[in-house]
């Protein structure tokens, strides 16, 4: 089955601010959560194995038992703003001419007052308190985790839906619950087969999250959606983000049908396959080969093959080899009118690859007719100013300044507390190509070697998988 990837996240009660006070209040003063009797039963709180029939309570409700001989939809109309909402409980019983009512709402008849049941002719004697029962079906998962959870500790907040698998990020408070968690969430999410939480043991060179299964099939292969394209893969064995979907489209808005886009760590293909179906030429690139071979299938899938070349090497080989020879040939060509975009999605690493881009084309006698536009993602850790961070980080790695080359440094997502990912866009000059600007920055690091082996192995990203989700 397809279906769209996307990230959920749970409500939070919050408290009203003097200024929307009266708003905030009505708002939220039907609130379920506010209602003790309508939680799930305090006896739940600490459950580790889900026990549904524990769920279950008895409890006493406002009715408004209609006579027969009245219209029952017009009364209900009326009452509209009273009825008691739960998850799979209707308050209007047709047969019996019973309205179920909102306890905290209605306590008593004056409470209905605006409503004039009188013109209706209906009066109080109408008004019952009456028992109802509720189960596990009437709460939603973030209600049942309010109950359940320990209620003095960070709640769960949030998790990401790929395909019809949930993926969890735990905080360690919550592990002895995650089997609990994994159920529930199983049993209330509509097209969740499977729930899986990343786990700690990490051997993340390729990105994907090593995960263990909460509960489910053990079936990681997944059919999603993004702007507008199909991508099929193993969840499992490569790296996936639903939270970058707006980031992708982004990218992909900035494309026109004449450009060209090389993309250096491609995975399943979010840049590539959407560029290539707005007629973009693309080389694509990704070091794992499972990601490789879902870019390949996905370039298939979605008819795009015939624009798309794809690789399987890591990035500086890559750089040094396919991309120059295709900035050789495409810089210098004067027929053609687009542009040229290269996107680096490895935000732990990609911006040390950029040590490779000053003096790429530094032994061709050629005029340069274009300006190579750079997307490259990083991780601003600790300080405010974080574009700034972001800079500096280019700069360094690139051995030069980007005062006159940059387009934009944009915020992409927060992935952990003081640690955001950022997008640096900056044009790949003739002077920067040819070599002419590389400056002593660069040249010490060349001295120093750092740059050699390091910048080509593979990333080990072992800090940001345990603090991203
Ligand atoms: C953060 S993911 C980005 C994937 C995709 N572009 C996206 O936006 O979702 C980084 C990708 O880089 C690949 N990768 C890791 N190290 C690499 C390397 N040295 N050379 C090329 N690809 C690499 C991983 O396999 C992974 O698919």
């Amino acid at each position: 089955m397809i279906s769209s990837t996307k990230t959920l996240t749970l409500s939070k009660p919050h408290l009203p601010q003097t200024t929307h006070l009266i708003f905030v209040r009505l708002r939220h003063y039907f609130k379920n959560m506010l209602c003790p009797d309508l939680n799930p039963p305090a006896t739940v709180r600490g459950m580790q194995q889900l026990d549904r029939a524990a769920f279950a309570k008895t409890i006493k409700v406002p009715h408004l038992l209609v006579p027969r001989d009245k219209n029952l939809n017009e009364v209900c109309r009326s009452v509209k703003k009273y009825l008691l909402k739960m998850e799979r409980y209707k308050p209007v019983i047709t047969e019996e001419y019973k309205i179920t009512l909102h306890p905290l709402a209605v306590q008593k008849w004056e409470d209905l007052a605006d409503v004039h049941l009188e013109k209706l002719d209906i009066g109080s004697e109408a008004l019952v308190w009456q028992e109802i029962q509720l189960s596990y079906e009437n709460w939603k998962y973030d209600e049942i985790f309010k109950a359940v959870l320990p209620a003095d500790k960070e709640a769960l907040s949030s998790f990401s839906k790929v395909g019809h698998i949930i993926h969890l990020n735990l905080k360690d408070h919550l592990l002895p619950y995650k089997e609990l968690i994994g159920e529930v969430i199983r049993d209330k999410i509509a097209d969740c087969r499977t729930v899986v939480n990343k786990s700690i043991s990490i051997d993340n060179t390729y990105r994907n999250f090593q995960m263990e299964l909460l509960c489910g099939e053990p079936n990681y292969q997944v059919s999603v959606k993004e702007n507008g394209c199909m991508f099929q893969f193993d969840f499992s064995k490569v790296y996936w983000n639903p939270r970058l979907s707006t980031e992708h489209e982004k990218i992909v808005k900035m494309l026109n049908k004449h450009d060209v886009l090389y993309d250096l760590y491609a995975g399943v293909g979010p840049f590539t396959v959407p560029a290539a179906r707005k007629g973009c030429k693309v080389l694509a690139n990704d070091l794992n080969p499972d990601s490789y071979q879902a870019l390949v299938a996905n370039c298939t899938l979605n008819k795009v093959a015939n624009n798309v070349t794809c690789h399987n090497k890591d990035a500086v080989d890559f750089i040094k080899q396919e991309v120059k020879d295709a900035l050789l040939a495409k810089c210098t060509e004067k027929e053609f009118d687009g542009e040229i975009h290269i996107t680096m999605n490895l935000p732990a690493m990609a911006v040390e690859h950029l040590v490779h881009f000053p003096g790429l084309l530094k032994d061709a006698d050629i005029v340069l007719h274009k300006k190579p536009l750079v997307h490259v993602y990083c991780f601003a850790k600790g300080g405010d100013d974080k574009k700034q961070i972001a800079r500096e980080l280019v700069e360094q790695w690139l051995g030069m300044e980007v005062d006159d080359k940059l387009k934009e440094i944009a915020f992409v997502r927060n992935v952990a507390p003081n640690k955001d990912m950022m997008r640096v866009s900056f044009y790949l000059t003739e002077d920067l190509l040819l070599g002419h600007s590389t400056n002593s920055k660069k040249r010490q690091l060349d001295e120093e070697q750092t740059l050699s082996e390091d910048a080509k192995r593979p990333c080990n990203l072992n800090e940001e998988n345990k603090t991203s989700s």
